[in-house]
């Protein structure tokens, strides 16, 4: 027998979709397989304290095993759990935030059940998609440039799907120089198109109005060019791109952040509401404000909120939005870097709402953060391991964990999201 070739039990599932048992004490890792089963499995690569092995034979399968939905998830690399059963990924991702505060925030806090969706599916309002010579549109696959086809992303609308293949069609092989396209879609199912072309290339952008008008009638609103310097231009369609959340509107510049759930936005941003628990006299500092959406919310049960932003467009957006919603009295929105802006605030802030990209905050804002020493603080974040430092610089800094509530934002793959508070202990 093949030395390489192993019987093992998985034990866990990790975020990436690979199940993980232990050979003679040595952890492997195994693409595919589920906690729960055992199976023959080949050695592909030894590390001094881990390996990696693929699935030859599956001996004991898991109750929660599934036949994946999509036609093109083992190839794909977007998703890394379709193989389990959606309340077994919610599972998982309770207890990946739960190890992941344990190992490297050192913080024992009760996690949460995972807050799930009803229909998991069709929740992506954000797709970028690259081209191939023959015109066919696609994902580059994970941390590869290969790229997976599909004929319908079961986690994009049906409308999305739709503008997908017809951009396809009608781009067919001509205007090879267009080489990525990124599509939003709003709550009104309106599309958004933005056109790039080759790394580093600027496009000349096409003039053919019946290609765009096809799109039009497809549910596009604007199609935009994002060129080699960052830049974005208008090139046909209506400015207007806008989002509702919480029952109130927002506009939405091509390049601005949003949640891609926009079903699930609602969920966790009444979270965060009840988290701060404001009574109307407090000073609330919302990090990393994006286009606004939580300041306008914290705005209407705060004495005040300052919000900084680095996007230029998001937070041009965001005063907009302060003015369509009516809310501009109590704000006041700061653009540049929080690392920067905030240590030349002079108010001290009661509450401040942290939701940062997946990088965490940085050291300097956890540090004056320390300092001013805010009743409370709510962590909004995407990334467990982020996370679990910072709370762990929080914790060591004098505040208490009182809650952690993860809510899938991204169902069937392995990101989660969470919504912390803190408190000071003393
Ligand atoms: C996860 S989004 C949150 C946005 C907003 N709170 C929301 O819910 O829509 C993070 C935001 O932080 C901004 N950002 C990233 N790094 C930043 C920094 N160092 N200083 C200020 N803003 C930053 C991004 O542009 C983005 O809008």
């Amino acid at each position: 027998m093949n030395s390489n070739i192993l019987n093992i039990e998985c034990l866990r599932l990790i975020s990436d979709g690979s199940g993980v048992g232990y050979m003679n004490g040595i952890a492997t890792f195994v693409p595919g397989l589920l906690p729960g089963e055992t199976a023959e499995v080949a050695v592909s690569k030894t590390k001094k304290k881990w390996q990696r092995a693929s699935l030859l034979n599956l001996i004991q399968r898991s109750p929660e095993r599934i036949d994946a939905p999509c036609t093109v998830f083992e190839g794909c690399g977007g998703c890394q759990l379709q193989h389990t059963t959606y309340a077994e990924t919610l599972l998982w991702k309770q207890r990946w935030v739960e190890d992941a505060l344990a190992r490297i925030g050192k913080i024992s806090a009760e996690v949460k059940p995972t807050l799930g969706m009803e229909h998991p599916w069709r929740y992506r309002n954000k797709a970028r998609l690259h081209r191939l010579p023959t015109g066919e549109l696609g994902y580059y696959k994970e941390k590869s440039k290969d790229q997976v086809n599909f004929h319908d992303c079961l986690l994009l609308s049906e409308g999305m799907n739709r503008w997908i293949k017809r951009t396809e069609e009608l781009l067919g092989e001509g205007y090879p120089e267009i080489h990525t396209l990124t599509f939003r879609e709003n709550t009104k199912n309106e599309g958004l198109l933005i056109i790039e072309g080759m790394p580093g290339e600027s496009l000349s952008v096409p003039e053919n109005n019946d290609f765009f008008e096809a799109l039009a009638k497809e549910g596009l609103r604007s199609i935009w060019n994002l060129d080699a310097e960052g830049s974005l231009q208008l090139i046909w369609g209506d400015e207007e791109f806008s989002q509702t959340i919480l029952g109130l509107t927002f506009e939405l510049s091509p390049l601005a952040f949003l949640q891609v759930n926009s079903r699930q936005t609602d969920l966790l941003y009444k979270l965060v509401l009840d988290a701060v628990a404001l009574t109307g006299e407090e000073i609330v500092w919302d990090l990393y404000s994006g286009i606004g959406t939580l300041t306008l919310a914290l705005a209407t049960k705060a004495m005040k909120v300052t919000a900084i932003e680095e996007n230029p467009y998001a937070v041009e957006n965001a005063i907009q939005n302060a003015v369509n919603n009516h809310a501009v009295g109590n704000i006041e929105f700061l653009k540049g870097k929080v690392e920067q802006r905030m240590m030349k605030i002079e108010e001290e802030p009661d509450v401040v709402v942290l939701d940062p990209p997946r990088a965490g905050i940085h050291a300097d804002v956890l540090q004056r953060l320390l300092e001013l020493k805010p009743q409370r603080i709510i962590y909004v974040s995407c990334d467990p391991g982020t996370l679990a430092r910072d709370l762990g610089g929080l914790t060591a800094g004098g505040y208490k964990v009182d809650s952690v509530q993860p809510v899938d934002m991204f169902p069937w793959t392995g990101h989660v999201e969470c919504c912390c508070l803190l408190v000071r202990a003393e």
